[in-house]
């Protein structure tokens, strides 16, 4: 297939449909913009119009389209959320250009732009791509150490040969979804994300591992032999979700050893992902800063994308891969340099739950910029995908409005309730930039501004709603605060109606859907939150067991079953912060008010809910 017939819609390329069915991709380039609308038959001024996306790329993010083929492409209308990788793309393309191409931008919140997933999205061919963006020169997490050809193709034989599958016992082997697992000297369980050192295991390290263990010691690279190994078997297209090994369980460094297949393994922090090639028989050290502040995991697809030493891309298929992992138990608290991450070091840490229920307003709000404010930024477009239909009783709340009501959304997300009642003003404020963004690419009113300042005078408004908010507030103090604000802007006799999760989950689904598609999976290895909040992790679709928890947020990667990624895995998971509210919470809170009464409270989609109104008159006894 060449490129200048992909350009067009429907000449898509099969291996791109069949992995976002209801898809296609298509190229574009400037001097086809015209017959590109045309092949779309889509007026100028639509959605679907690649203009628009010209004008983004050119004011957004500076980023010019090209007349002719580049050697980088801009992806549009496709955020990551939908799942579309590199490879994928890579995939689709054909080799001249696999080769030519040396990166690919996907085009943050383009994809906002047309919310129906089954659209088509546009790639094409650009000038220039911001620099941040660029995979080829990020370096290596500090600490991180790769020895190339640490066993020879011999050892790679015979430590294979030293695993016997077959034997394995439940408590030693598991099959966990991703990949196949064996423990020796110890095992690791991937509940508590634990070793017990009281529990040596029958299995003992095998003794071929010997040779490789003196020339770690001889190199320096450990001033100890190993005694616990995990040997993972992952067959193309598996993976193990991004993880930090548990601080107290082991010493620094952590060691793994590639063999059979090369493998792509991801290193994040903060928002910063660092792809490194793990070649067939290599050695990676983890350790300092890369062993404890940095996960590390491996994408579960069939095929990686590597950067050439020319500079350029080519994408290898990834065969079985079968990894040595060896560690050192350590059997004393964990003392290292990054408290942030330790478990060891939580319960001392001044952030810990304790203080929260201090209402220590300053370890609130670093709670709640951690695991309310980043999570919503990250997954702002996943989550809106998933947020469409308005409930149908605040959907009737805003609309009793008169003609001409100002109706404030404190907390309005990606705006599923700004816009619904044409005869009166809608606007909308939230934290999160991300969804902002996507409001006002609705065309809806929107200021940034959290919930305990709002920037409005007294008696401002006629109406507010606050749905789902509130329990992401981790005092009571700062919980009545956001609802006093509320009833501040409001304007006298104006109603508020306040919604939050209620602790307790109905299993009538009129009520509540939340337990509905409970699935009762044998737990998992779940990622651990990484986290200087020592809060307990909620299982989803399950009752809520704690006031004060973090809910996993799985940001899915969708639709890409025939790329090796099992479509039921997450890329990565985010822990949002919930305060659960009891029956009659948030009553007690609104009666704290002396300027307003609870007119109604009811329980509604799994949530607490209350009509609050201001009092007529701004004179009170
Ligand atoms: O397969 C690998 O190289 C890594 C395995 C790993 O991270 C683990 O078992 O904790
Ligand atoms: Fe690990």
């Amino acid at each position: 297939m060449s490129f200048a017939n992909m350009w067009c819609s429907n000449t898509s390329p099969t291996s791109v449909n069949n992995l976002f069915p209801g898809r296609s991709m298509v190229l574009g380039s400037l001097s086809k913009m015209d017959e590109f609308s045309e092949a779309w038959s889509c007026p100028k001024g639509s959605k679907m119009n690649p203009w628009k996306y010209s004008n983004i790329l050119k004011e957004v993010h500076n980023v010019q389209i090209s007349e002719k083929d580049t050697e980088f492409l801009a992806i549009c209308n496709a955020g990551l959320t939908t799942g579309l990788s590199r490879e994928i793309i890579m995939e689709a393309l054909d080799e001249t250009h696999v080769a030519a191409v040396k990166d690919i931008y996907f085009v943050e919140n383009t994809s906002a732009l047309n919310e129906n997933t089954d659209c088509d999205f546009f790639v094409v061919f650009v000038k220039n791509i911001p620099e941040f963006s660029s995979h080829s020169e990020a370096s290596l997490p500090a600490g991180l150490i790769l020895l190339e050809n640490f066993v020879t193709p011999e050892e790679e034989i015979a430590l294979l040969k030293s695993i016997d599958w077959t034997r394995a016992t439940p408590e030693q082997g598991q099959s966990l979804k991703h990949r196949q697992v064996r423990h020796f000297g110890y095992q690791f369980d991937y509940g508590s994300n634990k070793v017990d050192p009281e529990k040596p295991l029958d299995a003992k390290i095998p003794s071929v591992c010997s040779p490789v263990f003196d020339r770690m010691v001889q190199r320096e690279i450990t001033a100890w032999v190993p005694d616990q190994l995990t040997v993972n078997q992952y067959e193309p297209g598996q993976g193990i979700p991004p993880h930090v090994d548990t601080h107290s369980a082991f010493e620094d460094p952590i060691l793994s050893l590639s063999l059979e297949s090369d493998v792509v393994m991801e290193f994040r922090k903060s928002g910063v992902v660092v792809p490194v090639l793990l070649p067939r028989r290599s050695l990676l050290v983890m350790s300092g800063e890369s062993r404890y502040a940095w996960t590390h995991g491996i994408n579960p697809r069939k095929s990686d994308v590597v950067n050439c030493p020319d500079g350029k891309f080519s994408l290898v298929q990834r065969k079985r891969r079968t990894s040595f992992t060896f560690r050192r138990l350590l059997r004393r608290a964990c003392t290292c340099a990054f408290s942030q991450f330790c478990d060891s070091q939580k319960e001392n840490d001044v952030l810990s739950r304790e203080n929260i229920s201090k209402n220590c307003n300053e370890t609130a709000s670093k709670l709640e910029n951690l695991h309310v404010h980043q999570v919503y930024e990250e997954i702002a477009g996943h989550f809106s995908e998933t947020r469409h239909k308005p409930w149908p009783n605040v959907f009737s709340f805003v609309n009793k409005q008169v003609p001409g009501s100002v109706i404030l959304d404190v907390g309005c997300g990606n705006g599923k309730y700004l816009g619904l009642n044409k005869r009166s003003f809608q606007v909308g404020c939230d934290m999160s930039q991300h969804l902002l963004k996507i409001c006002r690419e609705r065309e809806f009113e929107t200021f940034l501004s959290n919930c305990l300042a709002l920037p409005f005078k007294d008696n401002s408004v006629d109406c507010c709603i606050s749905i789902a908010v509130i329990h992401h507030l981790s005092t009571e103090d700062r919980r009545l605060n956001a609802i006093s604000e509320m009833v501040r802007v409001l304007a006298p006799g104006g109603e508020a109606l306040i919604y939050v999760w209620a602790k307790n989950q109905e299993r009538d689904q009129q009520k509540s859907s939340y337990l509905k598609q409970c699935n009762n999976k044998p737990s998992e290895e779940k990622p651990a939150p990484i986290s200087p909040f020592s809060l307990p992790v909620h299982t989803n679709r399950t009752q809520f067991c704690h006031s004060d928890l973090l809910v996993p947020w799985n940001l899915k990667q969708k639709g890409l079953k025939n790329s090796g990624l099992d479509s039921s895995d997450s890329e990565e998971v985010y822990f949002r912060y919930y305060h659960m509210f009891e029956e009659g919470e948030l009553e007690l809170l609104c009666n704290r008010l002396n300027n307003a009464s609870v007119e109604r409270s009811y329980y509604d989609q799994g949530n607490w809910c209350v009509v609050l109104k201001k009092a007529p008159t701004n004179k009170f006894p």
